[in-house]
């Protein structure tokens, strides 16, 4: 199987902070992957790796069969095209002193690509359309527009260049509420219409509910769990897991009633020195001996795997809830 984006035993370094420490992810061609966790976690970091804005301590991401991680600037350029980023602030993404028909244009003069004039509009006013903005924006200026429709406008910066991996970080939480459902469905609609593969970040569960085939849980520069979204949210393994989806708001009040919040505590320890054995062990409501002093291998269970001690092969799961109410 060919894959849209391998990312294998990825390490970044800011000098002693170690922002991610030893990821490992693969999204299939077309397929979308939540990346969740806490502010913090280094789920940006990863993102900004991916798309070679940061060149990773060590570890390799390859998309499309390339390894992007060394090559250089101008080796770099014929792939810039494959992968694009939306970042969570429109406001400070999007050149203030550019029309948004040049800044939707961008990427493909920065291609090298030759291409006509003519074609690059008729390009532009395509991915204006595509994102539900209409011609006449492309003559404005960013700051003209409102949140929602800046974020548009990167989103249809993002697509112009028809990469096979978008990076959403953090798309619709800068945004009102209330147009943040609308962001998320155009994301989901062109996913599914366009069929590019997603890295989807977020430390809110709930809004990849409906989006991601696979969620990789992210722990203070590590994965702790990952896989499909109907384990993750039906049997997560991981304590931490359980504990973020018991803190995700649902819209259903019946499942929210189910899921009585699991305070985890103190806030996230520092990058600069994790704790030994298991990262989330400080946090853990079932932390033993064991947790301390070693690293949890990643298990396999169900379809996805669990970097925790109490977690077996056999398919055994903690259950963070029974401990805690007992
Ligand atoms: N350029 C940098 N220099 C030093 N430390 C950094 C840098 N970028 C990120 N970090 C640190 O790396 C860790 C992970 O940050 P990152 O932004 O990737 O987390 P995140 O999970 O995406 O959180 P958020 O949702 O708040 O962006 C944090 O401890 C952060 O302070």
């Amino acid at each position: 199987m060919t894959y849209a984006l391998e990312i294998e035993d990825l390490t970044m370094h800011f000098g002693p902070v170690r922002a991610v420490d030893g990821v490992s992810l693969r999204i299939p061609r077309g397929g979308v992957t939540a990346l969740v966790g806490e502010s913090g976690s280094g789920k940006s970091t990863v993102g900004r790796c991916v798309v070679r804005l940061l060149k990773p301590t060590s570890g390799t991401v390859t998309i499309g069969g390339v390894d992007v991680t060394r090559l250089t600037r101008r080796q770099l350029r014929p792939h810039r095209s494959r992968s694009s980023i939306v970042f969570q602030d429109p406001a400070g993404s999007l050149d203030p002193r550019m029309l948004v028909g040049d800044v939707v244009g961008e990427p493909l003069r920065l291609s090298g690509e030759r291409i006509s004039r003519r074609d690059r509009q008729q390009r532009v006013d395509r991915a204006l359309g595509q994102v539900g903005l209409r011609q006449e924006v492309a003559r404005r200026y960013p700051h003209e527009l409102s949140g929602g429709q800046r974020q548009r406008v990167s989103i249809a910066r993002a697509l112009i260049s028809s990469p096979s991996l978008l990076i959403a970080d953090e798309p619709t939480s800068a945004l009102d509420v209330s147009v943040q459902a609308s962001v998320l469905n155009l994301l989901a609609d062109l996913q599914r219409d366009i069929g590019f593969a997603c890295l989807f970040i977020t430390h809110n569960l709930s809004a990849v509910e409906y989006l991601a085939d696979e969620i990789a849980v992210m722990y203070l520069g590590q994965l702790v769990e990952t896989g499909s979204r109907e384990q993750i949210f039906a049997r997560p393994a991981h304590p931490y897991t359980q504990a973020l989806l018991a803190a995700a708001p649902v819209a259903d009040p019946v499942r929210q009633r189910a899921r009585e919040p699991i305070l985890l505590g103190d806030d996230l320890p520092s990058a600069l020195d994790p704790p030994s054995g298991c990262r989330f062990r400080t946090r853990c409501p079932l932390a033993f001996d064991k947790c301390a002093a070693e690293v949890p291998p990643q298990v396999k269970i169900g379809d996805g795997e669990a970097a925790c001690h109490l977690v077996g092969a056999d398919g055994t799961r903690p259950d963070v809830r029974e401990r805690v109410t007992k």
